[in-house]
């Protein structure tokens, strides 16, 4: 027997291939830490199993139908824990706790910005340098550029949709005008999108495609990790300006501006500037020495992600519910009439409810000391996380109807209204919550607002006004097609 034959190496290496895997499946079912959670067979030994039903785009009834058949906490991932239960987001979510290596760094560039840092006592410092460009008072100085693009949005609606009847799809024009805002705050300036009334250089679409390949590579961090550093990784997961992708183009516009703004300032001409760039540039570190160029670029970049898709899925979610029950238009245009009559628009209802729907995980890892979940223990180190989609429909939490959008859920008691925005996990949790929670509120209670003071949308299929979409652990909608009528004034 010729023992170099290439038969035998490929049945040894098969051989090998096969003895790891098995090792991996006894380890990880009979001796891991958390093998005593329950949990789908394929789950708890591979990565893939989360991979496949996040490519599926079913994984969060996937785990919403886990959690109803075994509790409370369920195990996703070899070493991931999912929780359902509302109430314990503090307890995962507390300002001590790292995020997992879920959060892949390194995807836009050499430097992070502080989303995905996963030391919170590095956080914390990048946080204490972020809290004055995002503090209240600055988006407050912020709000006649958010008022501006609103109006030129509300504009071209008219002049293209009310004027003339014509059918559109009311789900891009959510997206140009949170991406044109977001773009203003974030460098002064508009992409255009509202102007053009188009998907400015495939930059949405860009956006969107890149979403699953995103949602891939955090579910498979350690395979990630490693691709990275490889040449076919460099080449092709790490976004940079040069490329084509969504994330090149929006790469190459901030870096254009920001080069602009340092020549304004060079010049002498950019004196009273309010958005973030000019917060950014202006900000100093502990030491008082001004943030370094990668590092603010990392955080603009930031911006234009983190803010324009979520703040624009929320109105869509928005639409789409009133849209599809005339019962909740008429009582919302009853109210926001009399607001107007009696000049004190105050907050309505459904906002609360329908930003209750980001669909992704967040992972932490368990601190010193472990974690006690139910009787079950979860060493230092283990990944927990909560879906929000999956906490925010704890029927504990908000009732056997949680399923359903209904406002009243947040007016009827106030006392269960507090309980609600103490547990919700929509902004994300504590130390680590969403910085861009004030803008993102301001554009969710202006725009639409003034949408429904000045058009009546009618859509075109009111049973399920649009498609929702859910790609990589991001939701958006699409095909929303509506016909806009003029609102006289109230008065
Ligand atoms: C409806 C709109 C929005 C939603 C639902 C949302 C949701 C979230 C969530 C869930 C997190 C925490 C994620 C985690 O724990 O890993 C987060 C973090 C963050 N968001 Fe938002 N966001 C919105 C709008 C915005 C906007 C408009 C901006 C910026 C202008 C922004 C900037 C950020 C930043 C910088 C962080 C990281 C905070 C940190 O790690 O300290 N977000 N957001």
């Amino acid at each position: 027997m010729n023992w170099l034959s290439p038969i035998i190496f490929l049945a040894v290496g098969l051989a090998y291939v096969l003895w790891k895997v098995l090792r991996q499946i006894v380890y990880y079912r009979l001796f891991h830490p958390l093998s005593a959670f329950p949990g789908p067979f394929w789950g708890s030994v591979t990565r893939l199993w989360l991979t496949y039903h996040n490519v599926k785009e079913d994984e969060c009834e996937v785990v919403q139908a886990l959690h109803r058949k075994h509790g409370p906490v369920v195990r996703i991932t070899p070493t991931m824990l999912s929780v359902s239960n509302a109430t314990k987001i503090p307890v995962i979510y507390h300002r001590f706790a790292d995020k997992s290596k879920h959060y892949i760094t390194g995807s836009f560039g050499k430097t992070e910005s502080i989303f995905n840092v996963e030391d919170h006592r590095v956080h914390a410092r990048y946080r204490k340098i972020a809290a004055a460009p995002y503090s209240f008072s600055n988006i407050k100085r912020m709000e006649p550029l958010v008022d501006e693009n609103i109006s030129r949005w509300l504009a071209k609606l008219d002049e293209r949709f009310a004027a003339t009847g014509e059918r559109f799809d009311f789900a891009p024009w959510a997206i140009y005008v949170a991406y044109d805002v977001v773009s203003e705050v974030g460098f002064g300036a508009p992409f255009g999108f509202v102007e053009q009334g188009r998907d400015v250089d495939g930059l949405i679409r860009g956006l969107h495609d890149g979403l699953v390949p995103f949602g891939i590579m955090a579910r498979l961090y350690p395979f990630t990790n490693w691709i990275k550093k490889t040449w076919v990784g460099e080449k092709y997961l790490v976004a940079s300006p040069e490329h084509d992708s969504g994330i090149g183009v929006l790469m190459r516009f901030r870096d254009r501006l920001i080069a602009q703004r340092y020549k304004d300032i060079e010049a002498g001409t950019a004196g009273g500037r309010i958005d973030f760039l000019q917060t950014f540039i202006e900000a100093r570190d502990e030491d008082g020495k001004p943030l370094d160029l990668e590092y603010i670029k990392a955080e603009i970049l930031l911006i234009l992600l983190a803010g324009s898709d979520t703040t624009a899925t929320a109105f869509q979610a928005l639409m789409q519910n009133v849209l599809s029950d005339d019962a909740v238009y008429e009582k919302m245009m009853a109210e926001i009439d009399a607001a107007t009559r009696e000049k004190k628009l105050s907050a309505m209802p459904q906002y609360e409810e329908v930003l209750e729907h980001s669909p992704n995980i967040f992972p932490r890892l368990v601190s010193k000391g472990g974690l006690d979940l139910y009787g079950r223990f979860a060493p230092e180190g283990s990944e927990v996380t909560c879906n929000a989609w999956v906490v925010q429909r704890d029927p504990g939490m908000y009732g056997l109807d949680a399923e359903e959008f209904r406002p009243e859920r947040w007016l009827d008691d106030p006392e269960k209204a507090r309980e609600y925005q103490k547990y919700s996990l929509t902004f994300g949790y504590g130390a680590r919550g969403c910085l861009g929670k004030d803008l993102a509120q301001m554009e969710l209670f202006k725009t639409p607002l003034q949408f429904f003071r000045a058009f009546t949308p009618r859509a075109a299929n009111p049973k399920v006004p649009g498609r929702y979409q859910y790609k990589g652990g991001i939701a958006f909608f699409t095909d929303m097609w509506i016909t806009l009528d003029r609102r006289a004034p109230v008065v």
